[in-house]
């Protein structure tokens, strides 16, 4: 279990990651989600031992990061964003070179080497110069060497940067089938290779969370009630009549689609279900109700709103919860 908290990140004046606070259980999916400069990957940085926080703390199974440095690398495996790869060693010396330098002993390392290579579908490629592989063998290379010493959690700095549609297939795949043994974290400012990826979200925008949670429990806390979007065909001042005489709305927006024909956006008030009083006051009327749906928003809805405002106006539903 990674535990941080309170984390505080500046650089000069500049504030990065302002006061994180989260954690991170074992053998889940994790998405650290956000726009570009939002702080994920000084934080990522931060939880790999790779940068020197200004404040706060990051324990790993209880282990400090600064006070047991050594505990702390062997549990974590990092794929930064631009994975530490030697242009001039072919796959398996770099990966056996990578070894060395984890510290996986030098009978296990052949090995280990091995297992790996296979597990991320590159024992085709053992030979190979790294110069000479594609992106997205590239980027196996860097899940390999992140898996090297099996660590509990890996940590993966936007892993589908770059590559092709085919290639973000297989390393999806890849991804889904590292998630079976070990805890992944990954960050992406891609709201779709999240949610398709992901057990749990963390929203992350000028350098605080402002959300976290399932993908179905952010969808769900942050659509608040369902709108009602109505298509109905009348005047305007016909519509507005027949939905005075409806208990229930605590608000609504009309827009002209074309000459007698509005769409209806409501809100209704607290619990209450208002289609059936809606379908008969326009029906009672005579006025045709071309269309009635709930329309109870998307996670990108969630995200666009949580993002462009900071999180600010969010942040108080989230301690709420917490
Ligand atoms: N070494 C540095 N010196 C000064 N400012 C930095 C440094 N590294 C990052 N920053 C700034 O800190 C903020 C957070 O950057 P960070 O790279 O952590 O964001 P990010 O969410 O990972 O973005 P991206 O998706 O573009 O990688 C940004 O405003 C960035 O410009």
């Amino acid at each position: 279990m990674i535990e941080v908290k309170k984390l505080v990140k500046k650089y000069g004046n500049h504030v990065a990651v302002d006061g994180l606070t989260f954690s991170i259980d074992k053998g889940r999916v994790y998405g650290f989600l956000g726009p570009n400069g939002a702080g994920k990957t000084t934080t990522m940085n931060i939880i790999t031992g790779y940068l020197a926080a200004t404040k706060g703390s990051v324990t790993v199974n209880g282990y400090d990061i600064l006070k047991n440095p050594e505990e702390f690398k062997k549990s974590v495996g990092y794929l930064p964003e631009l994975p530490p790869v030697y242009m001039d060693m072919t796959v398996r010396e770099y990966l056996l070179f990578t070894a060395e330098l984890k510290g996986v002993p030098k009978k296990e390392r052949q090995i280990q080497t091995e297992v790996i290579m296979s597990r991320v579908k590159l024992s085709h490629m053992a030979d190979r110069l790294i110069a000479n592989l594609s992106k997205g063998y590239r980027q196996r290379v860097g899940l390999a060497q992140a898996i090297l010493g099996f660590p509990e959690t890996i940590i993966l700095d936007e892993p589908m940067v770059g590559l092709d549609p085919q290639q973000i297939i297989e390393i999806r795949q890849l991804i889904r089938s590292l998630a079976k043994n070990h805890t992944v974290i990954l960050s992406s400012h891609i709201l779709a290779e999240v949610r398709e990826l992901c057990d749990y979200i963390l929203i992350i925008a000028k350098g605080r969370l402002v959300a976290q949670d399932t993908p179905e429990n952010l969808e769900r806390l942050f659509s608040g009630r369902d709108t009602l979007c109505l298509e109905v065909k009348g005047t305007l001042d016909q519509i507005k009549q027949i939905l005075a005489d409806v208990r229930g709305i605590e608000d609504s927006e009309f827009s002209r689609k074309a000459e007698d024909h509005y769409e209806v956006k409501l809100t209704p008030k607290e619990g209450a279900d208002i289609r059936e009083s809606l379908f008969f006051a326009f029906a009672e009327r005579r006025c045709p109700l071309l269309s009635l749906y709930e329309d109870n928003g998307s996670l990108e809805d969630v995200y666009l709103k949580l993002i462009q405002e900071g999180g600010k106006r969010h942040e108080s539903r989230l301690q709420k919860r917490a």
